[in-house]
């Protein structure tokens, strides 16, 4: 028997990376190649002609899973009994940009989507918040949604997992596949930290198998931390195909569960642990279980060098999320 279709909303629809997202989504690569789905496309009203390009495409493609597609430029229709949320609809930072403009310009966004996910989403909607700043962005739209719970927001980190774990591949002539259990701690910006203390590659610790602790602590870090920037300075847009790639990889290791004992990197309200303050989205590993649920990896040794850095983006999500608080008005 055909199981029964979820509802996934797509925000920023119209936009470069859902072009890239939107085919493998419909075709089974995030929730199953037995799973239909009906798919709501959400950007604003002066993108409505492109969406219809885009709406046209997903036809032409021919997919046997994609039950029904709805574009629309209505928050409150786009929530309407959604299973997941991909919020990726935001303005991209560009050359000459900083942080801050970004946070102004959107954080309004990811409140009017929170209030109207409270109002018409299940409440079992899983959110991945893509649009930058995409921690202090989850942040908001949590605090907007009371009915859903908490742990249901979470931002996207895997990109950064990928990076990391590509530079460590490359430099040791393997597949990324080879290297396991990298973790992002924190803000998915220039502070954060790619930690590869517990990783393994090729069954082997990482700084035993690369033999260069300088780099590894030196230009390996700053070339995760500053990928995304560098993107953006080569192609004049910020990644796309890649950022799709990875929210595929977040949201099928949220909906089916982590590999045995391998964790992966999401943004997810803290517990406390490792001592982050309670409730700032920061990223953690976690495993996740085929129920849909996820917990933070416990018990990890955390060194100096470790806990310095995973405070320095600790303090800048606070200090975003004291931003945006005020630019919402509280
Ligand atoms: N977290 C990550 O790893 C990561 C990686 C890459 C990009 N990003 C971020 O993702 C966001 C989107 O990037 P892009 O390259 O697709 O940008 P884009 O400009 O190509 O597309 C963004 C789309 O969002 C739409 N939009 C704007 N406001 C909206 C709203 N209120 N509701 C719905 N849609 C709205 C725009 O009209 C546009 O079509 C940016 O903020 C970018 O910085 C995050
Ligand atoms: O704005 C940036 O510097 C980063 C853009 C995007 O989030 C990425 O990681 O590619």
């Amino acid at each position: 028997m055909e199981k029964s279709p979820i509802r996934v909303l797509v925000t920023g629809a119209a936009g470069q990376i859902a072009y890239s997202l939107l085919y493998p989504l419909s075709k089974g690569d995030v929730f199953g190649h037995d799973q239909p789905i009906e798919l709501v496309l959400l950007d604003i009203e002066a993108m409505l002609t492109v969406l219809d390009g885009v709406v046209m495409e997903m036809q032409d493609c021919a997919l046997p899973l994609l039950k029904s597609i709805i574009p629309t430029a209505d928050t409150d229709v786009a929530c309407k009994d959604i299973d997941v949320a991909i919020l990726v609809g935001a303005m991209p930072r560009r050359e000459g940009m900083e942080r801050k403009d970004l946070l102004r310009a959107n954080v309004k966004i990811f409140k009017a989507q929170g209030e109207s996910l409270d109002k018409h989403a299940k409440k079992s909607v899983k959110v991945v918040v893509v649009g930058n700043p995409a921690n202090t962005n989850a942040f908001i739209c949590k605090k907007y949604a009371p009915s859903i719970p908490p742990e249901n927001f979470t931002a996207l980190t895997r990109l950064d997992q990928n990076r990391a774990q590509a530079q460590i591949a490359t430099r040791m002539g393997l597949v990324p596949q080879d290297v396991k259990n990298v973790i992002i701690w924190g803000n998915h910006s220039n502070t954060q930290f790619p930690d590869v203390r517990h990783a393994k590659v090729a069954g082997k610790g990482v700084y035993e198998a690369v033999q260069d602790d300088a780099w590894l602590k030196g230009d390996f870090i700053k070339t995760v931390q500053t990928r995304g920037a560098a993107v953006i300075k080569a192609r004049k847009l910020s990644s796309a195909m890649s950022a799709a790639k990875a929210i595929g990889d977040h949201m099928r290791d949220w909906w089916f569960g982590t590999k045995g004992d391998e964790y992966v990197s999401m943004a997810v309200p803290s517990d406390g642990s490792y001592g982050i303050e309670k409730g700032i989205i920061y990223s953690f590993p976690v495993q996740a279980k085929p129920d849909h649920t996820y917990s933070i990896v416990q018990g990890l040794q955390i060194d100096e060098f470790s806990k310095e850095k995973m405070t320095t983006t600790l303090t800048e999500l606070q200090e975003e999320k004291c931003s945006a608080e005020e630019f919402c008005g509280y």
